[in-house]
């Protein structure tokens, strides 16, 4: 025997017909109630608002989607190409997991805690450091401030950390732009190097090293995409230093 027929609801037999009918009728009471109180899940709400989508697109009116100034978590999906620059259409890029901006943020957490992984994002200062042109570089423009350099070499110092801190130049700057591993930027003045960042950054890797390679100072493009996000906090383990005009 299958246990379903235990859910089946049988008149019962020992009654009376006008009893079973009372229970019936009762029963139908009880369920009206409980649609009428029926308690909207989240579930239903979403598919409220699909159904309430779906009518106004039949009805040929159009959807506004409304953005809040200076924020960008809102907005239409529409367009495409450098051209929306500042504007109120979408670039993001689909991000690999594990490289989410909470995972960027554990990983700095963990660096700041742990001394000996300091400048482990720093691509290209090693060998900096170690290449007799570009020391003499450095030397020529860090002149009055060598114990930076001193500090930074002997002792693995966070570049953050250092000060004054260390100042490079165009021309250093050019030979840390290789590739998207080794990519040194400046943001209103300050070096960074955004190798490692490449991969966490919503706009993708391609506009970094685009707008990096065209210009020397990528501010400007900072603010005209994102001037709200705090970029000296989130490259905080990614300094190198202040930028130097040649004299
Ligand atoms: C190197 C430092 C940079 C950092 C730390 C950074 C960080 C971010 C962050 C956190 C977002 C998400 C913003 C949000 O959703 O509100 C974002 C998006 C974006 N970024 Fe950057 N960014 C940097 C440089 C740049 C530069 C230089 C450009 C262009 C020249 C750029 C172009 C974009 C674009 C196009 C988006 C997607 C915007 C959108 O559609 O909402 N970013 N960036």
């Amino acid at each position: 025997m299958s246990q379903g027929n235990s859910d089946i609801q049988l008149p019962k037999i020992n009654v009376s017909v006008e009893e079973n009918i009372k229970e019936h009728e009762q029963d139908e009471q009880i369920k009206s109630r409980q649609t009428r109180f029926k308690i909207p899940t989240i579930q239903n709400s979403r598919n409220d608002a699909y159904r309430q989508q779906q009518q106004l697109q039949k009805d040929n009116q159009p959807i506004i989607i409304q953005q809040q100034p200076g924020c960008s978590t809102l907005g239409g999906s529409r367009g495409g190409g450098l051209a929306r620059m500042g504007g109120g259409g979408r670039q993001k890029v689909r991000l690999a997991p594990g490289h989410s901006a909470l995972d960027w943020s554990d990983l700095n957490k963990k660096l700041l805690q742990d001394k000996s992984r300091s400048n482990e994002l720093l691509y290209g200062l090693r060998t900096m450091l170690e290449d007799e042109n570009q020391v003499t570089i450095l030397k020529r423009i860090n002149s009055e401030n060598m114990d930076t350099l001193l500090k930074l070499y002997r002792f693995n110092i966070p570049c953050h950390l250092l000060h004054p801190p260390l100042r490079i130049n165009e021309q250093l700057l050019r030979l840390h732009q290789k590739d998207e591993h080794e990519f040194w930027t400046v943001i209103h003045g300050n070096v960074y190097c955004i190798g490692s960042y490449m991969k966490y950054h919503p706009g993708g890797s391609e506009i970094l090293v685009h707008y990096g390679e065209k210009f020397v100072d990528v501010g400007f493009w900072f603010n005209k995409f994102h001037r709200w996000v705090n970029y000296e906090k989130l490259l905080q383990n990614c300094y190198i230093g202040k930028f130097v005009k040649d004299k």
